[in-house]
């Protein structure tokens, strides 16, 4: 197959050419072969599919999906489901290659691998959503697999559609297959401290660069873009860690205070509100690109990528970001975040506590045993704080960013991991 280049699309960012700067930078640091760049580069599957989906009008429209397998070399592939109407292939490639990364960062079994769905969950039903859901699954039924391809959550999708995922895949191969897809309902299979493990894990990078910083979590503010799975668990356990949480956001605006916002008010307002903050009365309301500029310890992107980009990357005033999101800050602006003498968590590692919890879901799975939450937060902790610190080693080290750090760790294992297997 051949690989195609990322198309730069004028004024427009590009996930993908942000993936690849940075793996780039990484690969000429650790003197990777030609080769070995070229397998590393290359997905190893693409698939795009078309379902078509009763509508509850009762017209039949087609939906565009995509699954991408990046690599399977540290074992079968991982990796999310998108729900959003900006999906395109480009996203899900570099979501797919951020996924080897970052299971690669944490040191877990797994390659990677992502899928999507070019649609718009808050414009359609729960029936709609099953349908789409399932249609999805059975298009891909001979990728998905518990030793070859395991899907869970990502934007737009939860406990629910992979409860029907879950369903659908057994049900067409005839018996019940909990472990190929992580994120279930506790009831189906899934483990406790799964739906708030990425915010967990974007605690635990915070307070560790904090500590990096002598920064005290008492005295410490911080805003958070988005208010989703990702961003509202990680203001919720900041604030039980003391952090101060300034500012919060979604798709309505940006809610600021600067006594600290009332996280739980503001989840118990969400949940009641159709999962929008939307009139939220403990806070002011201002402009989503305002929130970026608030003067904080901390600013965590939880919501998308590309949200801080050379447009917008003067005016942070945070001392670290940390992102929940994957690919939040655009590659042009790397350099000004650099001389800002920011300190970036990155993605690959701040929000790896999802996949780390979601591979201990399926090892419950396969030996049918469950674990106690104290348990699964302990590990998730443990896992999370040794790749911190191996990181901010390999940084020091190599006198490089945090995330050039991750990318080198990342491909370093990955690239001997191939050729201690050979067979090329
Ligand atoms: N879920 C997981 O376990 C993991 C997720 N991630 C990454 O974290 C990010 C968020 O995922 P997740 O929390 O699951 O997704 P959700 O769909 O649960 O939440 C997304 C949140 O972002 C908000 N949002 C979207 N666009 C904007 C915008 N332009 N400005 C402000 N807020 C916005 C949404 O608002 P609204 O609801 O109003 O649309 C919503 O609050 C994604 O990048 C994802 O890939 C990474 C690792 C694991
Ligand atoms: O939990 C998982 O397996 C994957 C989560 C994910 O998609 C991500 O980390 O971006």
């Amino acid at each position: 197959m051949a690989y195609i280049e990322p198309a730069p699309i004028k004024d427009k960012e590009n996930p993908l050419e942000s993936m690849m700067h940075r793996f780039d930078k990484a690969v000429e640091l650790l003197g990777i072969s030609d080769e070995m760049y070229h397998i590393l580069k290359v997905p190893r599957k693409q698939v795009t599919v078309g379902i078509p989906v009763t509508m509850d009008s009762g017209k039949i429209k087609v939906f565009e999906g995509y699954r991408v397998i990046h690599s399977t070399i540290l074992g079968p592939s991982k990796g999310g489901i998108r729900f959003d109407p900006d999906v395109n292939i480009d996203e899900v490639r570099a979501l797919a290659a951020w996924m080897t990364w970052k299971c690669a960062v944490v040191d877990i079994p797994y390659g990677g691998a992502k899928g999507g769905v070019a649609c718009n969950p808050r414009e359609m039903s729960a029936g709609e959503m099953e349908r789409l859901m399932r249609g999805y699954t059975m298009a891909l039924l001979d990728v998905f697999g518990p030793d070859q391809d395991i899907p869970a959550p990502d934007m737009g999708t939860g406990q629910r559609e992979m409860a029907w995922l879950m369903d659908e895949y057994s049900k067409a191969k005839g018996m019940t297959i909990p472990a190929v897809v992580t994120g279930k309902p506790l009831v189906l299979g899934g483990s406790l401290g799964r739906t708030e493990a990425t915010g967990r894990g974007v605690m635990v990078s915070a307070l560790a660069g904090m500590e990096k910083l002598r920064i005290n979590p008492y005295r410490a503010t911080a805003v958070v873009q988005g208010f989703g799975n990702v961003g509202s668990h990680a203001a919720s356990l900041l604030r039980e860690r003391g952090v101060s949480i300034h500012a919060i956001s979604d798709i309505s605006g940006a809610y600021f205070n600067d006594k600290g916002i009332d996280i739980t008010a503001a989840i118990a307002y969400r949940d009641q509100n159709n999962d929008s903050l939307d009139g939220f009365t403990g806070a002011e309301l201002i402009s989503g690109d305002d929130l970026f500029s608030i003067p904080v310890d901390v600013l965590v992107p939880a919501a998308k990528e590309d949200v801080i980009t050379r447009r917008n990357v003067e005016s942070i005033q945070a001392k670290m970001i940390v992102e929940g999101a994957n690919g939040p800050t655009s590659f042009k602006a790397d350099d000004i975040i650099n001389d800002k003498g920011i300190m970036v968590v990155p993605d690959i590692l701040a929000n790896a506590g999802g996949v780390t919890v979601s591979y201990f879901e399926w090892v419950q799975n396969r030996i049918g045993y469950k674990w106690t939450l104290e348990r699964v937060n302990r590990r998730t902790d443990r896992i999370m704080k040794d790749a911190f610190d191996h990181v901010y080693e390999v940084s020091l080290k190599y006198k490089v960013s945090l995330r050039i750090a991750a990318y080198i760790v990342a491909i370093d294992k990955v690239s001997s991991t191939y050729k201690f297997r050979g067979g090329f």
